[in-house]
């Protein structure tokens, strides 16, 4: 039977990356995707302004919103300290199968809580079901057209500390308008937008850096 984009994914980071190697698996899904078949992942070069971030910030713990193939998971999570914890929500299953085994792959199960399920019904429950107090590092990189509401719902329910960072991808390509507009004009954030290209192409995509001041 005819495998998915995802499955071939896994199948490139099972052939070429090392086990317990995270950024060997971060390697093999962009020359996968690079030569094979494109794919929505931040990809390689958004990914070293991704990395920047993280290392700037050096979050204990981190959100990320849209999971897909574990790309970003992996990628952020092989940069973060020791104890620190970062989780992912995910609400299509068939990719959350994947996403584990890619997780798994790197060897970073200890780092990353993936949760099923969409973020409208998770954010609310994050601190008392996972006992989450406030996010440092925000990634949101799902339904571009949830960026705004779940920022919102993030915000309502507490889940920034003063100086978190919210780093959105895609708001050029695809684009997130209203949600771009709401950052750069909130008095509550500091917003800074790092252009760079749509992964594997060299259409104008980048990303945007809020910081959450209270
Ligand atoms: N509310 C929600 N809660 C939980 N998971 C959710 C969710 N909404 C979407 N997701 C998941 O997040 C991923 C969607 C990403 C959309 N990105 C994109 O559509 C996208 C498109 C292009 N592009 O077209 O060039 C380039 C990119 O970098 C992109 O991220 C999928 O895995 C989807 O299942
Ligand atoms: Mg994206």
């Amino acid at each position: 039977t005819q495998s998915t984009r995802p499955q071939r994914i896994l199948g490139a980071v099972q052939q070429n990356a090392t086990r317990g190697d995270p950024r060997s698996v971060v390697r093999a899904i962009d020359q996968y995707c690079r030569s094979q078949e494109w794919a929505m992942n931040v990809g390689d070069e958004k990914g070293c302004i991704l990395d920047s971030v993280v290392s700037e910030v050096n979050p204990s713990t981190v959100l990320e919103l849209g999971t897909y193939c574990g790309y970003s998971t992996v990628r952020i999570a092989s940069l973060l300290p020791p104890h620190a914890k970062l989780i992912t929500l995910e609400f299509n299953p068939k990719f959350a199968v994947i996403a584990r085994q890619v997780i798994a792959w790197a060897g970073l199960e200890d780092k990353i809580q993936l949760v099923e399920g969409s973020s409208g019904d998770l954010i609310p429950k994050l601190k008392e079901q996972f006992g989450v107090k406030a996010f440092d590092l925000v990634f949101l990189d799902h339904w571009k057209d949830r960026y705004l509401p779940d920022t919102k719902l993030i915000e309502e329910c507490g889940l920034l500390r003063k100086g978190g960072v919210l780093l959105a991808d895609n708001v050029i390509c695809p684009g997130a308008p209203e949600y771009l507009e709401f950052v750069r004009s909130s008095p509550r954030y500091e917003s800074q937008y790092f252009k760079s290209h749509l992964e594997y192409t060299k259409v104008e995509d980048g990303l945007e850096k809020s910081v959450f001041l209270g």
